[in-house]
C-alpha cells in the first residue's frame, strides 16, 4: 500500500505537488495519469525517498521510504532504465545488487527468467536496446521479491509483444496481492491493465477512483442501435419522446444518445418493436483524461468533446 497525505513539493516558487492525498492498494494495478509537468515524476521520487516533501507525507507498506527496514525487498522501483551503469553485465550487475541487500543470488536467474532475459545475462547492460534495459529494470525491481512496485513509464520501448508480455506480468503480480503503481503515457493501454487510476493536474488530485466507474461516470448515457424501422417510423418518435436524440451514422446504424443500452432495449420490448443490434458506448480513457486535464489546465470548460464512443 503506498499512501500520500496532503503531499506537497515546491521548488523555489515553483509547486510540483500540491496537497495530494491518495492511496494505491495493493491486489490491483494503479494507473498514475497526467499531462507533462503535471507532477508524476516527482511524486515518485517522493514515494521512494529520493526527494523530500515540502508539506504532507506519504508512506508505503506503513512507513516513510527512508524508514524500511529493507527497502528492496519491500519495494521495487524502475525511474528510468536508461539510468543502467553500464560497464557490468546484466548477471553482475543484478547479484552485484543481490550481494548488497543480502539478497540470495539465485534470486538473479530467478527473475532474469521471469522478465526473460536469460539470453541476455552475459551481455553488458549498457549495450542493451531500450526494450532489453526496460525488462532488466524490471528485473532489478522484482529482485528482492516486493509487495510495492513503482514504475515510471515501464512500456516505454517495448514492441507490441513486449507490452502485451509486461501487460500480463503486472496484472499476474497484483494478482499475487502486489501494490502495482504505474504510469503511462499510453493511454489505451492503461485503460486495458489498470483496474484503478490517479489522475493529476498541475500536481493537484483530479480523480482517485476505480478505472471502470471513471469510464462509466464520465460516458454519456449512450448506444448504437440497428433497427429495420425507418427513421420516420415509431421508434425513432419513441426514443425522442423520452429525451433521446438519434443520429444515423456511416453504417446505417442509429447513433442513440441520452438513454443507455438496457432503456432502450426495454422500450422496444414494451412497445414491440424490433432491434436487430444494440451497443452500449462509452468514452476511452483517452477523451476522458484529455477533456479532463483540458479543464485542469484552464480551470474552466465545457467538459464537452466531440470524441466519438466507442462500443463498449
Ligand atoms: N528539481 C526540480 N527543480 C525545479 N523544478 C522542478 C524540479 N523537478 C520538477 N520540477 C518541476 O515540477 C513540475 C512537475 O515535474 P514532474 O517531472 O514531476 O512532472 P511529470 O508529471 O513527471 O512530467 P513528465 O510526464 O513530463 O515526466 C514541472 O513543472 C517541473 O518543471
Amino acid at each position: 500500500m503506498i499512501q500520500a497525505t496532503e503531499l506537497t513539493k515546491r521548488y523555489g516558487a515553483k509547486t510540483a505537488v500540491d496537497a495530494l492525498s491518495f492511496t494505491v492498494r495493493p491486489g490491483r494495478v494503479t494507473g498514475f495519469l497526467g499531462p507533462n509537468g503535471a507532477g508524476k515524476s516527482t511524486t515518485m521520487r517522493l514515494v521512494l525517498g529520493l526527494d523530500t516533501p515540502t508539506a504532507g507525507s506519504v508512506t508505503v507498506a506503513g512507513r516513510p521510504y527512508g524508514r524500511l527496514a529493507a527497502p528492496l525487498r519491500e519495494v521495487g522501483a524502475l525511474l528510468d532504465a536508461r539510468a543502467v551503469h553500464g560497464g557490468r553485465t546484466v548477471r553482475r550487475h543484478l547479484l552485484g545488487l543481490a550481494r548488497s541487500n543480502a539478497l540470495p543470488a539465485r534470486r538473479v536467474d530467478e527473475v532474469l527468467g521471469t522478465v526473460g532475459l536469460e539470453a541476455a545475462a552475459n551481455r553488458r547492460a549498457k549495450g542493451l536496446s531500450l526494450g532489453m534495459a526496460q525488462r532488466f529494470g524490471l528485473a532489478a525491481a522484482l529482485l528482492g521479491d516486493p509487495g510495492v512496485l513503482v514504475l515510471d513509464e515501464p512500456v516505454n520501448g517495448l514492441d507490441t509483444e513486449g507490452i502485451r508480455w509486461i501487460r500480463d506480468l503486472l496484472k499476474s503480480l497484483a494478482a499475487e496481492g502486489r501494490t502495482v503503481f504505474l504510469s503511462s503515457h499510453l493511454m489505451s493501454e492503461l485503460e486495458r491493465t489498470a483496474d484503478r487510476i490517479v489522475v493529476i493536474g498541475r500536481g493537484r488530485l483530479l480523480a482517485d477512483t476505480d478505472m471502470r466507474d471513471f469510464i462509466e461516470a464520465h460516458s454519456p448515457d449512450s448506444a448504437l442501435l440497428r433497427t429495420p424501422h425507418g427513421e420516420s417510423g415509431p421508434m425513432r418518435a419513441l426514443l425522442e419522446s423520452r429525451g433521446a436524440s438519434v443520429r444515423l451514422d456511416a453504417h446505417g446504424r442509429w447513433r442513440v444518445t441520452g438513454l443507455d443500452a438496457p432503456a432502450i432495449g426495454e422500450l422496444a420490448r414494451v412497445h414491440g418493436l424490433a432491434v436487430h443490434e444494440l451497443t452500449p458506448l462509452r468514452r476511452s480513457l483517452e477523451e476522458i483524461y484529455t477533456a479532463m486535464t483540458e479543464e485542469a489546465v484552464e480551470y474552466q470548460g465545457s467538459g464537452d468533446s466531440d470524441a466519438e464512443e466507442a462500443p463498449r
